[in-house]
């Protein structure tokens, strides 16, 4: 969908509903997220957090409830056209990166915007871009070479590089030591607020849950609002 840029909150779902063999794992599921705003979303293995963030990528069909990725409804979308909307509005962040090894930092960015329909000289000059914005050394280099926290930070260049209105991370630290940890914790907040995305983490870290705006915890199949230390 175009004119996404002016369409806010980036990301509404409302009365989101999914069910596996007899157990309910989201139930009534709402959650609104707004340009440059961050939500954390916690909760006890097995909780279905996984789960939920399927569903808001389109990986997972809900049986009930909607989706809306900067305008346009993903849950009704068909295949292509909801491949399309995703690839154009929405970045993800895994918990191991996910990246090419054998590829340099710079291909392994540029691939997500000539997947995206990108021209690849523009693909290249704005993945060195990204890279040098978040300070990824070495991207000549195969990106398999690289330590754990530029390569999670080559992740979320790529997940950047259509500017996508929605940013999805599941565990981005989840991999990583302390200190790593908390670069990667800073650069993902702040390219939140940077490049205007809305931002879902799932996180087990508190570190992480405890940046972000708001601070969901999945219970019951459904998301309760957790307090961060006073913050509202
Ligand atoms: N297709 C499926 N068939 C059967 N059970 C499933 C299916 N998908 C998920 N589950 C179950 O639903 C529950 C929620 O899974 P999910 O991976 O979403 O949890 P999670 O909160 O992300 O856990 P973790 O923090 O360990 O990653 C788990 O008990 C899982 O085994």
């Amino acid at each position: 969908m175009d004119g996404a840029a002016t369409v806010d909150p980036m990301l509404a779902v409302t009365g989101l509903r999914y069910e596996v063999a007899d157990r309910v794992l989201l139930d009534g599921v709402d959650l609104t997220v707004s340009a440059g705003q961050s939500a954390a979303v916690v909760g006890p293995s097995g909780s279905g957090k996984s789960t939920l963030l399927g569903c808001l990528l389109g990986l997972i069909r809900p049986s009930a409830g909607s989706v809306q990725v900067a305008g346009g409804d993903i849950v009704k979308m068909r295949r292509r056209a909801l491949e399309r909307h995703r690839s154009r509005h929405m970045g993800v962040v895994f918990q191991f990166g996910e990246l090419l090894p054998e590829l340099t930092p710079v291909e392994n960015v540029a691939l997500a915007a000539l997947l995206g329909g990108s021209k690849a000289q523009r693909a290249y000059q704005r993945a060195e871009e990204l890279l040098g914005e978040l300070c990824v050394p070495y991207r000549g280099v195969p990106t398999g070479r690289l330590s754990g926290g530029e390569r999670q930070r080559t992740a979320v260049a790529r997940a950047l590089i259509n500017d996508p209105a929605v940013l999805l991370a599941d565990e981005p630290t989840g991999a990583l030591d302390a200190a790593t940890r908390d670069s990667v914790t800073e650069v993902l907040f702040e390219v939140t607020r940077r490049h205007d995305c809305a931002l879902v983490v799932v996180t087990h870290d508190a570190e992480v849950a405890d940046r972000a705006d708001r601070c969901w915890e999945l219970k019951n199949a459904t998301l309760v609002r957790r307090d961060l230390g006073g913050r509202s």
